[in-house]
């Protein structure tokens, strides 16, 4: 469905664009029909630029993204992104500022119909609306004419998924889209992810946090400075951690019944260094090269190895 091979991305940064940023680094995955791909990593890791990259808003530096066999790297044209974004729709941390607060919150809704659906019959937009809002489990009469500033974080989020819906796509990209969320609302929002799931959405899941990402995604990809540090199915990644950078996210999670000095003593022994594939002495393991360590389990060496090796 997505794919993406040795896609970089160079900001130009600095005093009139001088100075550059490899803000991604050769970084190439797939999104299948009904799978959630978790793009997971610090801040600053590169994680939302693959997101906009993939959803045309950031362009692409080197590299190729392909959905559904058709080269998407490059999108130019009114007609062609219109094209795309009647499949790939992205969701965003923020959904107060996806508003505008003088219209009411289902103006979103408008705006979709004007541009994709003109000639579309009063009662018919309706129904079409009130099947998209059942999916995100919002009742019309909770929402419609309703202006954002009466609305929950959580319900602006099921609308813009909502809205979304209304298009028929394929392809999500939900950019830590319960990071605004109270505790309660999250869950529901990553209810409704497993809900499109089931229906055979492939879904982008970008995330800081490593217990969202095992939670939701079939498969993880573990970003470190723009490259890929580890990835592979989310139960052997989780399980079976291989790179220093991986080790030290798992053990900055926290958890009950242990405490501060037992995380600090694991995050001393990763910190250690080499490359994960051939120990050390192998270089820092900044994931320059995927090796595949068991099947479909791939983690970074750092290609300069002493002997040539790694
Ligand atoms: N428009 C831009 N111009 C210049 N540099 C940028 C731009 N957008 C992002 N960057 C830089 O690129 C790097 C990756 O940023 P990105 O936002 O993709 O990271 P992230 O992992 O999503 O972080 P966060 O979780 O904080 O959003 C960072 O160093 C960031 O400062």
């Amino acid at each position: 469905m997505l794919r993406l091979d040795r896609v970089s991305k160079v900001y130009r940064i600095g005093a009139f664009g001088g100075e550059r940023l490899r803000a991604v680094r050769d970084v190439g995955f797939e999104v299948r029909p009904g799978q959630v791909v978790s793009l997971i990593g610090e801040s600053g890791s590169g994680k939302s630029t693959i997101g906009r990259m993939v959803l045309g808003l950031t362009p692409i530096t080197e590299g190729t993204i392909t959905f559904e066999g058709t080269d998407v790297s490059r999108l130019r044209g009114h007609r062609r992104r219109k094209e795309y974004y009647r499949r790939v729709q992205g969701v965003f941390q923020d959904p107060f500022s996806c508003f505008n607060p003088i219209f009411p919150a289902d103006r979103v809704f408008a705006l979709i119909r004007a541009e994709y659906f003109p000639e579309a019959g009063d009662a018919e937009w309706r129904r079409r609306i009130a099947e998209s809002l059942d999916v995100v489990r919002l009742g019309p009469a909770q929402v419609l004419g309703k202006y954002p500033h009466q609305l929950s974080g959580g319900q602006l989020q099921r609308l813009l998924i909502a809205r979304a819906l209304l298009l028929d796509i394929r392809m999500l990209v939900a950019d830590e889209v319960i990071s605004m969320l109270d505790a309660s609302t999250r869950i529901d929002v990553l209810n409704l992810l497993g809900d499109l799931k089931a229906r055979g959405m492939g879904i982008l899941f970008v995330t800081h946090d490593l217990s969202l990402g095992n939670y939701v995604s079939d498969t993880s990809v573990i970003l470190r400075r723009g490259a890929i540090a580890e990835s592979g199915p989310t139960g052997r990644v989780f399980a079976n951690p291989l790179h220093p950078y991986t080790r030290r996210l798992l053990a900055s999670v926290p958890r009950l019944h242990r405490t501060w000095a037992q995380t600090d003593a694991e995050r001393a022994a990763d910190a250690e260094g080499g490359c994960p594939v051939h120990g050390p002495g192998g270089g820092d393991g900044g994931g320059v090269r995927l090796v595949e360590a068991e099947e479909g389990h791939f983690v970074g060496c750092s290609g300069d190895g002493a002997d040539g090796s790694c």
